[in-house]
């Protein structure tokens, strides 16, 4: 017997008219949104409907317990420069504001993520990422908190469309997406081997940046800057994304495991850190710098964190970030709320300082949750204290395009909720090749081979996820 529709045509051609008219009358093309809410919460397990087309967004919070899978694109919102953010929000604002929504209140959501830095002008699509992209997607299932989950398909309406087309398409895209939502579950990363890898700097030259930059702090030029470097890798194969996206699920439910597809092009990773969270007024942030291994013996895994707590250098890279977030709020919210202490956040195989801290929107019309991302972004957790003078160094010093690495990712959707994430320890896949990254802060008195040995670490999760190394599972 064939499924029921998950949507009512009935409903799909009113609003789809209702698009129409109002595209006719402002000139503009118009977003339909129609949900439904899918009784049976489907297995969202990131693996369940990656689809082989040109876009795809998977996302998995341990912020808001919300699961995202969605797929294609209604329409691309993009942005260029230092003015990338502000952009797309303008874009989404005029577009979410005529939205005509049917099936449930939910309405479109737009997903997507940006580039650490802009690049350099004329410089063109570099990794075949832009400077910042979100989008409206097709499909999207959306599981919320409470396990309700909802299934949300768009399409634009221009003034010449056909509403019998357009509704035509959308019951296909609904029941498509049902089609796709078996699930491959359990996947396990097929072994992968290195051809040729490629590392931005060589551990000398890292070796030289991080003196270079603890002699410019020293001698009174910023306070910390935070340096990156990446493994770029050729393999035997094709990586296999959606079982490198099913280990990151797996590995540490404490992270955020996000996957951006455009094109040819995965950004995929598993972030323990978010720049900004929103529900309704409430907005948060999280201070998350400084930190040390686990250990497999639980004595030595409590000694190490009461190391990290105790250690000058890690808590002074720490204060740096909590106390510009803290400025930040102070200036964008009232109601702020700081953690007084930092905590020692443990994932599976790193820990972490952490503070959390939180206010109440002022003036939530005014500047969008773009507009308070760019504010943010980035914190002297990713970019560096103060701002303007780590950034210049970096610029001059780091030979490294980070891409959309260390950078915004997330959600947004038409009441202004959200959640953008801080893309570290990630990856940039396209076919046989993979670009890891990873980063540390470094303040006076860094010492280079510890801070490379940290970034070793932060790339070990990432190199098992696309079947480059196994993961000791007895072992953190
Ligand atoms: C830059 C990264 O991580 C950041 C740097 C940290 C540190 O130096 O202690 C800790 C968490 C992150 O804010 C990364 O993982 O690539």
């Amino acid at each position: 017997m064939p499924a029921e529709p998950l949507l009512d045509r009935a409903e799909v051609m009113r609003a789809c008219a209702q698009a129409l008219s109002r595209a006719r009358g402002s000139g503009h093309d118009v977003l339909v949104s129609i949900g439904a809410r899918t009784c049976a919460a489907p297995a969202l397990n990131a693996t369940s409907c990656v689809p082989s087309g040109e876009r795809s967004f998977l996302w998995r919070s341990p912020w808001s317990r919300r699961r995202i899978v969605a797929s294609g694109s209604a329409i691309d919102l993009t942005g260029r420069g230092d003015g990338r953010f502000d952009s797309v929000q303008g874009k989404w604002r005029a577009l979410a504001g005529q939205a005509v929504v049917a099936g449930t209140d939910r309405g479109p959501l737009l997903v997507g993520g940006f580039a650490f830095r802009p690049s350099p002008r004329d410089a063109g699509e570099r990794q075949g990422l832009p400077d910042g992209l979100m989008w409206v997607p097709q499909v999207v299932f959306l599981t919320a908190g409470d396990g309700a989950t909802e299934t949300v398909v768009s399409s634009l309406v221009t003034p010449r469309s056909s509403p019998a087309d357009v509704a035509d398409a959308l019951m296909a895209l609904a029941g498509d997406a049902r089609k796709n939502l078996a699930a491959r579950t359990g996947c396990v990363p097929p072994a992968r081997r290195a051809i040729e890898t490629v590392d931005l700097p060589v551990q000398g030259d890292w070796n030289d940046l991080v003196k270079k930059a603890a002699e410019a702090i020293e001698a009174g030029a910023f306070e910390k800057v935070v340096l990156a470097r990446a493994e770029e890798i050729r393999a035997d194969e094709d990586f296999d994304v959606p079982a490198a996206l099913s280990l990151l699920e797996q590995e540490d439910p404490g992270t955020a495991v996000f996957g951006a597809q455009v094109g040819r092009s995965w950004f995929i990773g598993a972030t323990p850190e978010y720049l900004l969270t929103a529900n309704g007024p409430r907005v948060e942030t999280l201070a998350l710098a400084g930190s040390a291994r686990r250990d497999s013996s639980p004595l030595r895994d409590r000694a190490l964190a009461r190391e990290l707590m105790s250690s000058v250098k890690e808590r002074h890279e720490h204060r740096l970030v909590a106390d510009a977030l803290t400025a930040f709020l102070d200036e964008h919210c009232r109601d702020v709320h700081g953690e007084a202490e930092p905590q020692v956040a443990k994932f599976a195989r790193i820990q972490h300082l952490r503070t959390r801290l939180r206010g109440t929107r002022r003036g939530r019309d005014t500047k969008g949750l773009l507009g308070l991302v760019a504010a943010l972004h980035p914190t002297p957790a990713l970019g560096g204290h103060p701002r303007p003078a780590a950034l210049d160094w970096l610029d001059t010093h780091e030979k490294l395009d980070r891409g959309w690495y260390a950078a915004p990712l997330g959600w947004t959707d038409r009441e202004d909720d959200g959640e953008f994430a801080v893309t570290i320890r990630s990856a940039l896949v396209q076919g046989d090749r993979a670009t890891l990254y990873a980063g540390c802060g470094v303040v006076a008195g860094s010492v280079p081979d510890n801070e490379y040995r940290e970034t070793a670490l932060k790339l070990r999760v990432m190199r098992a996820a696309l079947g480059l190394d196994r993961l000791d599972r007895s072992q953190p």
